[in-house]
């Protein structure tokens, strides 16, 4: 795999520790915080209280993916995002993804200073995605889903859910590169949640490991899921911290390499814990 990737002058030194996305919604409808952040002002103040609590990127999305959630229009899309961009990106350091699976808003987004594209789709919703990315030659983010959020938990019937997974991102990582996008710019996950039933989800983690042999980092995006909640028999998802902490935990054990959280400074303790216990550090130049 690539050994590293410079963000913004930041390096992302893969397999030398476990970087941190933290989680800024600007809707009024993601699952766990809707509502909290979808003014620019709430959107700063908790961008840098992200950062500060150890945040590697921030990800700001502007549009729920939740089971079921809405599709909104790319205007509205639009305007949540590059209003929240404006405001952030002079006083915000640290790389800034979009969690999109629209290529107009990538575009836009990119032009207003983000950094990485995040794309639950793996690009494939919006033909134009992975042209557009290796256009911008920005880094992109590559889930792994079946079907749309409105669709997706209807279609969970796999042979082989890890072999699945793996050659899906491995096609999407085949089709970035083909459209121009640098193979050291790609980043695959297994999308937690997405077209995935509860039993799905635990299979994922244990059969992380077998990812790596596409040779990308992995994110893994566990924070707060419902899979956490049945376990802990928690409907609150601000109550699953300690859940969040078990998934990353275990996620960093098998081959993580970014791990996209609500709840930075938690998990900023929880990854530097296991990073000292489970990896090797050697220095770089990086
Ligand atoms: N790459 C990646 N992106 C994601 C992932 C994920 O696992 N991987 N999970 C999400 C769901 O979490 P969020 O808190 O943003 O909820 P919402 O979809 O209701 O906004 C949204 N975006
Ligand atoms: N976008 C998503 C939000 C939440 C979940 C989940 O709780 O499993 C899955 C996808």
């Amino acid at each position: 795999m690539p050994s590293n990737l410079i963000i913004r002058g930041r390096c992302f030194d893969w397999g030398q520790r476990t970087y941190l996305m933290g989680i800024l919604n600007v809707t009024p409808d993601s699952f766990s915080d809707g509502g909290e952040f979808n003014t620019t002002s709430a959107a700063l103040v908790q961008a840098q209280a992200l950062v500060a609590a150890g945040a590697d990127i921030i990800d700001v999305g502007g549009q729920s993916t939740r089971p079921g959630a809405k599709q909104i229009t790319l205007a509205e899309e639009l305007d949540r995002v590059l209003s929240v961009l404006q405001v952030l990106r002079p006083e915000i350091s640290v790389p800034i993804s979009v969690d999109t699976t629209r290529a107009a808003v990538a575009k836009a987004s990119v032009e207003a200073g983000a950094d990485i594209i995040n794309d639950i789709s793996g690009g494939t919703f919006d033909s134009e995605m992975l042209p557009t990315v290796a256009e911008l030659s920005v880094p992109i983010i590559l889930m792994h889903i079946r079907g749309t959020p409105q669709t997706m938990q209807q279609q969970t019937d796999y042979q082989d859910l890890l072999g699945e997974i793996s050659s899906f991102l491995a096609r999407q990582v085949q089709a970035a590169t083909t459209a121009g996008i640098d193979l050291d710019k790609i980043i695959i996950d297994p999308g937690i949640g997405f077209a995935k039933n509860y039993e799905q989800n635990l299979e994922i983690f244990r059969g992380l490991r077998s990812l790596t042999t596409l040779n990308c980092p992995i994110l893994v995006g566990a924070s707060r899921k419902s899979f956490i909640g049945r376990i802990l028999n928690q409907p609150d998802p601000k109550a699953r911290v300690w859940g969040t902490a078990a998934a990353c935990c275990t996620a960093i054990f098998n081959g993580a390499d970014i791990l996209r959280v609500h709840d930075v400074q938690e998990m900023h303790d929880v990854s530097l814990v296991a990073d000292a216990l489970l990896r090797q550090p050697i220095q770089h130049d990086c």
